[in-house]
């Protein structure tokens, strides 16, 4: 068996937060704000298992009106989520994702990302791909308002 979902999050930039991108912290001026640590990619992601489980999206399980989820490890919440799968007898078959920001470069980070997203998988690196790509400075990411990440993730079941 096959199953497909897609994950699509966008949050704000504010100066002087951490910016976490994938699990992995990486410098800049600003970081994103959020209920969680704001790690847009990782829910993208965490939304993206959960369609392909016909399951809800992070919202349902994580309300963002949760004292329980103030600053919460977006890696934790994957993490809970990749149970459900896990459980229900899947298997990471690929996940891809695109992280959309003008700056900063996400390049040099994308080789830590993956490795966690990997390992947050339970997946070996070559299931997990990553790209990011500017608006050419067009848009809310354009202006540096803010980054989007889309994902599309394949889980397979034998039988
Ligand atoms: N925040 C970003 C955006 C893009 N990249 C890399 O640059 C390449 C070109 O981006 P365009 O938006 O001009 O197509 C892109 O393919 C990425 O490799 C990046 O590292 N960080
Ligand atoms: C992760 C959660 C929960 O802390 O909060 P946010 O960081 O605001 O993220 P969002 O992608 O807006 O929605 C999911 C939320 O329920």
């Amino acid at each position: 068996m096959i199953r497909i979902g897609q994950g699509f999050d966008v949050h704000r930039f504010q100066e002087g937060r951490p910016l976490i991108l994938g699990g992995v912290r990486i410098p800049h001026s600003h970081g994103l704000i959020g209920h969680s640590d704001a790690d847009v990619l990782l829910h993208a992601i965490t939304d993206a298992v959960l369609g392909a489980l016909g399951k809800g999206d992070i919202g349902t399980y994580f309300p963002d009106t949760d004292p329980a989820f103030k600053d919460a490890d977006s890696a934790e919440l994957l993490k809970a989520v990749w149970e459900m799968a896990r459980s229900a007898g899947y298997k990471l078959g690929n996940a891809d994702a695109t992280i959309v920001a003008q700056r900063p470069k996400m390049l040099p980070h994308i080789p830590a990302m993956r490795e966690r997203i990997a390992e947050l998988l339970e997946a070996d690196v070559g299931r997990v791909n990553i790209k990011a790509t500017t608006t050419e400075r067009l848009g809310f990411t354009g202006r540096e308002e803010g980054i989007a990440s889309l994902a599309v993730v394949c889980l397979v079941k034998e039988g």
